[in-house]
């Protein structure tokens, strides 16, 4: 939203969000994330047509366009849990906006979410739409953490799909007419709106699915002699491969890769396509086997036990240039090194030893549903906005 505001001096951008810290951070010197480049583009911005507020109703009632991108975190319980989305703040976020408006809108969907979802918001949103219209477009997002701006400055492409109606394809073209502002017309796909949800959960399967390729192929480099670094080389020279994303590590993590293919796993399930889902399971399966084999190549490689040694950590958070620590494969390494009673020293420059002591201590997926985010009751008495 930032870099719109930056490269759009037309167009006013309100981020808000329910989290008071998180706000409060954005409007000091001390932004809530590390992602170099981006304190610039803030401070650019901010004040002028950037603006950070808690005021999530006001800011709606006003909006032409609204982006959501709440989380949609792994269910941890019920009908699907360990695999399927959790849509519960998506929803609560598009009832909000349909209590909330009172003039016609654009609702484009930022979150990662499972193909059809459009469908189910469409629903929210129009019933008791008081005459108000609503198109939802889906424009997912592509980049990476630690190199964000960078990947938003230059997108590969942007995607954009809708519904193939005449208002439909009107909001297309509006959404298509604000990235415009910076990046070149054959660069922005538009498809319909069930292939461009597809499409997001498609491309993190893919890239997820190279690096569990190349670690598998690390096991088998390390019974056989072989070198991976070579093989991956080699391996990446062929154009129709190519070479990134071919990098040998720990087992990827991060935020996404992991939910978004136990996402694709589960909506394979349910659409009768077990053969699929038990394809993308796999790569899954490899990056945890992968976690696993690294503790166990330690503790063999220091006489079977690492019972009261003292271990250095150096990087805590799932990639450089970034603190996150979301599903970080140092977590596990961690929790494994601990459970032979390994004395660990941690340390990373991005991250606070509260949080690698929470992430030590947390129940899988816990991390995605902080009490903050609780939705709010849908019973909340709304006040007249705007
Ligand atoms: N983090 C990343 O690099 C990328 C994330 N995505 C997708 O974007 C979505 C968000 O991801 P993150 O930003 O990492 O999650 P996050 O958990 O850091 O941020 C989500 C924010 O939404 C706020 N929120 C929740 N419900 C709300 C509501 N009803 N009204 C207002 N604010 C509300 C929360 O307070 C939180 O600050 C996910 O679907 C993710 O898969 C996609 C591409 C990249
Ligand atoms: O949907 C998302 O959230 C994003 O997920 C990933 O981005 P991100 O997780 O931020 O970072 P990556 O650079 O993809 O790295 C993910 C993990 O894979 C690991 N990795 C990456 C590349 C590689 O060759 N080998 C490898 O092990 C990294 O170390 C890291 O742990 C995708 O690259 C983005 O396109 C996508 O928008």
């Amino acid at each position: 939203m930032a870099v719109i505001a930056l490269k759009c001096p037309d167009i006013e951008v309100a981020v808000v969000d329910i989290s008071v810290p998180r706000i409060t951070a954005w409007n000091s010197d001390q932004l809530p994330i590390y992602e170099p480049g981006l304190e610039d583009v803030v401070k650019q911005c901010r004040g002028k047509n950037l603006f950070f507020s808690t005021d999530v109703e006001k800011h709606v009632c006003e909006a032409d366009i609204v982006f959501v991108s709440v989380n949609t975190p792994t269910k941890t319980r019920g009908l699907g849990a360990g695999k399927a989305a959790d849509l519960t703040y998506w929803e609560s976020a598009a009832r909000m906006i349909a209590d909330v408006s009172k003039s016609d809108k654009i609702v484009v969907e930022k979150s990662t979410v499972p193909v059809k979802t459009a469908e189910a918001i469409e629903k929210i949103l129009t019933h008791n739409s008081k005459g108000i219209n609503f198109q939802i477009l889906s424009n997912p997002e592509f980049l990476a953490e630690g190199t964000a701006i960078e990947d938003l400055f230059k997108p590969d492409r942007v995607l954009i799909g809708g519904r193939e109606t005449p208002e439909g394809q009107k909001a297309i073209k509006m959404l298509k007419d604000v990235y415009a502002h910076w990046v070149p017309e054959e660069n922005i796909i538009t498809t319909n709106l069930w292939s461009a949800e597809l499409s997001k959960l498609a491309a993190n399967a893919f890239l997820a699915q190279r690096i569990s390729s190349v670690n598998a192929m690390s096991a088998l480099c390390e019974a056989t002699g072989a070198n991976v670094s070579e093989v991956s080389y080699a391996v990446g020279k062929d154009t129709r491969i190519g070479s990134k994303f071919l990098n040998p590590s720990v087992g990827f993590g991060g935020s996404c890769f992991q939910k978004d293919i136990l996402n694709l796993v589960y909506i394979c399930e349910c659409n009768g396509l077990p053969e699929v889902a038990e394809y993308w399971r796999q790569v899954i399966k490899i990056n945890d086997y992968q976690k696993s084999r690294f503790v166990n190549r330690v503790v063999a490689s220091m006489f079977n036990t690492v019972s009261n040694k003292k271990i250095a950590i150096l990087g805590f958070a799932f990639k450089k240039d970034t603190g996150d620590t979301r599903e970080t494969p140092a977590i596990d390494v961690c929790k494994g090194l601990l459970g032979d009673k390994a004395r660990l020293s941690i340390y990373d420059p991005q991250v606070t030893e509260d949080q690698i002591q929470r992430d030590l201590t947390m129940n899988k997926f816990d991390w995605d549903h902080p009490l903050h985010l609780q939705p709010m009751s849908p019973t909340t008495v709304k006040q007249e906005r705007c």
